[in-house]
């Protein structure tokens, strides 16, 4: 008997401070939307070549999304280039020309089995030696829950490039016959056990969309959902929803505040040694210090990014 062994867990280490608040799902095919994304403050752009662009449009899609990368008119926005299924008609062809187009990342759907990041990893290293393009995956099936922490577990291998998942909620949703009910009561367990599969291999992990986009309140809570659960950003269908999910993906002045007082307090001479320490009354210890070090890290580049001077800042 063959027994597959699943990588150890590495030990953490710092994350990549790019924000990922805000990604924005933009379809492949309609061109007035591509160029108002470049406008909007979202901090990612995936442009669309699966769900969102019907068959008679895809290789219009595809056309276009390549010319828009190699024109280069996103500024600071990390550009991501979402392919259809290799095993579709249009797959291999979309993977060699966003390979061609090198966006920042492509995203993978339909993510069932290490092996579909293995793969595409290899068509990818094949032609992008440099290692330009990273890999994020769309967990979206059963299939795909059952086997995260097989497919996390390719993200510390340098030659897979995996940064993110992205949570398929819709597709998930008509896999599993489950009702989205208004607070996700069906849908938390997949979040949860993506969120600690991708958080046991470094990964970033981004949530589902939230296809009401008129319903602010409603957007709004499912965001404060989301963040509470651990997710680093949400990904979203219309521009109106970029602003309120930047500001509740954002560390607030509270966190930062507090965030500062416990790297101050461990800088102090007197703390050198200790791994735990009292703060305005509560008990801090060394871990609260690595937390608050992230939240500091990532208001700086928040920050970064705000000082670009770009229209939509
Ligand atoms: C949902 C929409 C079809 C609504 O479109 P529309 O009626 O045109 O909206 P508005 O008139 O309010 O649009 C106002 C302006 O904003 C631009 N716009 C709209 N949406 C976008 C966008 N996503 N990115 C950039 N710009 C956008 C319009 O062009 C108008 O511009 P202007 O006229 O110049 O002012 C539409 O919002 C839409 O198509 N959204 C994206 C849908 C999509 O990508 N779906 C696929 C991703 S979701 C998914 O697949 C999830 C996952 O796989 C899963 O399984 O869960
Ligand atoms: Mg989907």
């Amino acid at each position: 008997m063959v027994r597959r062994t699943i990588p150890a867990a590495p030990e953490p280490t710092p994350m990549a401070m790019r924000p990922r608040r805000s990604v924005l799902y933009v379809p492949g095919d309609n061109e007035r939307a591509i160029d108002k994304a470049k406008t909007l403050a979202a901090d990612s752009i995936i442009l669309d070549l699966e769900d969102s662009v019907a068959p008679a449009n895809k290789e219009l899609a595809r056309k276009q999304t390549v010319a828009a990368i190699h024109a280069g008119e996103f500024g600071s926005h990390e550009v991501i280039l979402r392919v259809n299924p290799i095993e579709t008609p249009w797959g291999m062809a979309d993977l060699q020309a966003a390979i061609a187009a090198v966006p920042d990342a492509i995203l993978v759907p339909k993510v069932s089995q290490s092996g579909d990041i293995v793969g595409t990893a290899k068509v990818l290293k094949a032609a992008d030696a440099d290692a330009r393009i990273r890999l994020w995956a769309m967990i979206e099936t059963p299939m795909g829950i059952i086997n995260a922490r097989e497919i996390a577990a390719c993200g510390p291998d340098p030659d897979n490039r995996l940064a993110c998942f992205v949570v398929g909620t819709n597709d998930l949703l008509k896999e599993s016959r489950a009702r989205a009910g208004s607070n996700r009561f069906a849908v938390v367990p997949w979040l949860a056990m993506t969120l600690v599969a991708a958080r046991a291999y470094g990964l970033d992990v981004i949530d589902g969309v939230y296809n009401d986009f008129k319903d602010d309140s409603g957007f709004r809570a499912e965001c404060e959902h989301g963040r509470t659960l651990g997710m680093d950003g949400k990904t979203l269908i219309h521009p109106s929803q970029v602003a309120p999910c930047n500001e509740i993906f954002s560390p607030s002045d509270d966190e930062v505040t507090w965030a500062t007082k416990i790297i101050k307090a461990f800088e102090q001479p007197e703390n050198a040694r200790k791994g735990v320490i009292t703060v305005e009354g509560r008990m801090v210890e060394r871990l609260h210090l690595v937390m608050a070090k992230r939240v500091a890290a990532i208001a700086d580049a928040i920050d970064a990014r705000a000082r670009i001077e770009e229209p939509w800042f």
